[in-house]
């Protein structure tokens, strides 16, 4: 009996059947496919653990039909990707790339170790609409401006076409005695459930590719025509909804692009692309700034007199700073691993000037609770919010919680949506409720307003002063 050579395919952030260009290439090969994942402990990122398990789970499951199973590793991926290919004799290995710095450099060692070996590495394109090195100024450097890198990337046209499923896969059987020690697809899953947190999260979503197509279609069937307008209202459904089954690839930018051109007269389209453009953005400053989540893109802010203040963290992670529109926030975000872009804004905003804590502080807690972080966007918003990034918002522009509550939120449903004590408030008196008094329960601003203004203010001018003197 001919016994072939398999090829593997590991799959990172990118659980999918559909658009996916490292499976299409190793199925081309016409050998039996390995499809496998490398569970490689990211500290810290707890929701995110959650939705890997429930990723993992969900295509397992896509491949049972199929024929075939993803087989779950654990290790560092250093050790474990070449000890699966001696112990299956596999003839080459494909994967779609990834862009942080860490991942990347652990791509480039692996793809070395592996050449050297005589197993060729293959790497694809398709987590954004265009590869991070590509969109470039004239003379060859990364922009520092959304607008301008926007116009450059839609001049460069979006062409890449989203592959179709593969209909059959032939998948290796490999002999799990010789591989390397394998983990059960479901047991990060229980392991998540076990800590007792993430029954909002499994009310909240539904990892996977199929969901995230619900997800498309439902947001272009209601909501495209009137993102534009809608889109900063968090009480109305008005967004996709997408971010975190793009963040784990059960669905491309490519895929996304694709169905909304093809409804060329919704209103909303120009704006929802351009929001897609800011991912991409994002990571295009961080593969031009690895550093982005430690160092202040403006070295200016190096000298600012962040405050160290316990407390004041934890009531801002808890939802309890006595702002309710931030509280809502923090309680969404806490709840279903989420929050809306506004309010990731004001709440984001308000840790930073408001309480003058580091903008790293607030990073490492998205970090832990977002479902769909992701260090590039996550890394340039927050620089963006405090005023240290690249074309970011200024410093001493500081976003006011009570007029963008009564902006944004204007009836407070999104408010009495996640801090049930002040449901009994009018919509006049729910943004405030300190001047009605008070209510039962519910904290009393931690800061006043104009004097954590004035503060925020006088420590911008001492660092101008700083850096002029
Ligand atoms: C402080 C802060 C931290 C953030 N951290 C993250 C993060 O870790 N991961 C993340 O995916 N987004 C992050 N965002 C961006 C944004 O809030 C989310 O992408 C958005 O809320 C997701 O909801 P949606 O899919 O309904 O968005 P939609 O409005 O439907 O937008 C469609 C897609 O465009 C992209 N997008 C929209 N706004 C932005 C933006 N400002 N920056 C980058 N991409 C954007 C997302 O992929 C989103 O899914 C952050 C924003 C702020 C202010």
């Amino acid at each position: 009996m001919i016994v072939t050579a398999p090829v593997v395919v590991w799959f990172r952030h990118d659980f999918r059947l559909a658009d996916n260009a490292a499976l299409t290439a190793a199925l081309e090969t016409g050998a039996p496919v390995l499809c496998i994942h490398i569970l490689d402990d990211a500290a810290g990122q707890v929701a995110a653990r959650w939705w890997l398990g429930r990723a993992l789970e969900s295509f397992d499951a896509a491949l049972r039909p199929l024929g075939g199973r993803l087989h779950v590793f654990h290790g560092p991926a250093i050790r474990v990707l070449p000890a699966v290919v001696a112990a299956t004799g596999a003839r080459a290995v494909f994967w779609n790339r990834r862009y942080d710095p860490e991942g990347r450099e652990t791509d480039t060692r692996l793809k070395a170790m592996l050449k050297e070996r005589g197993t060729p590495a293959h790497s694809f394109a398709g987590a954004l609409l265009h590869e991070p090195w590509t969109v470039r100024t004239r003379m060859g450097q990364p922009y520092h401006v959304f607008g301008a890198y926007w116009r450059a990337a839609c001049q460069m046209g979006h062409e890449r076409p989203p592959l179709p499923a593969p209909e059959r896969i032939a998948f290796a059987t490999p002999d799990p005695a010789g591989l390397p020690p394998t983990v059960e697809v479901g047991a990060i899953g229980r392991e998540m459930r076990a800590t007792g947190w993430t029954a909002g999260l499994e009310e909240a979503w539904m990892p996977g590719e199929a969901a995230a197509q619900e997800a498309l279609e439902q947001f272009l069937d209601g909501l495209l025509e009137d993102y534009a307008r809608d889109r900063d209202f968090p009480a109305r459904p008005a967004t996709s909804g997408l971010s975190p089954f793009l963040c784990w690839g059960h669905i491309t930018p490519a895929q996304i692009r694709q169905a909304v051109v093809a409804r060329p007269h919704a209103a909303g389209l120009a704006k929802f692309m351009a929001e897609l453009g800011w991912r991409d953005f994002a990571w295009s400053v961080l593969f031009a700034c690895p550093d982005l989540l430690s160092r202040n893109l403006r070295p200016e802010f190096d000298a600012m007199a962040w405050r160290r203040d316990r407390e004041g963290l934890r009531a801002w992670q808890r939802g309890r700073t006595g702002y309710p529109l931030v509280d809502a926030g923090m309680r969404q975000l806490w709840r279903t691993g989420w929050m809306h872009n506004r309010v990731r804004m004001v709440a984001a905003s308000f840790l930073v000037k408001h309480l003058l804590i580091d903008w790293r502080e607030g990073e490492r807690w998205f970090a832990h609770t977002l479902v769909d972080y992701d260090p590039a966007s996550n890394g340039m918003n927050w620089q963006w919010v405090a005023g240290t990034g690249v074309e970011a918002a200024p410093f001493f522009r500081m976003m006011n919680p009570l007029i963008q509550s009564r902006k944004f939120d204007p009836s407070g449903a999104y408010i009495r949506a996640w801090v049930p004590e002040l449901a009994g408030l009018s919509d006049a008196q729910i943004h405030a409720p300190w001047l009605a008094g008070g209510v039962a329960g519910y904290p009393a601003p931690i800061v006043v307003h104009e004097a954590a203004r004035e503060r925020a203010l006088a420590a911008w001018r001492a660092l101008r002063g700083q850096a002029e003197g």
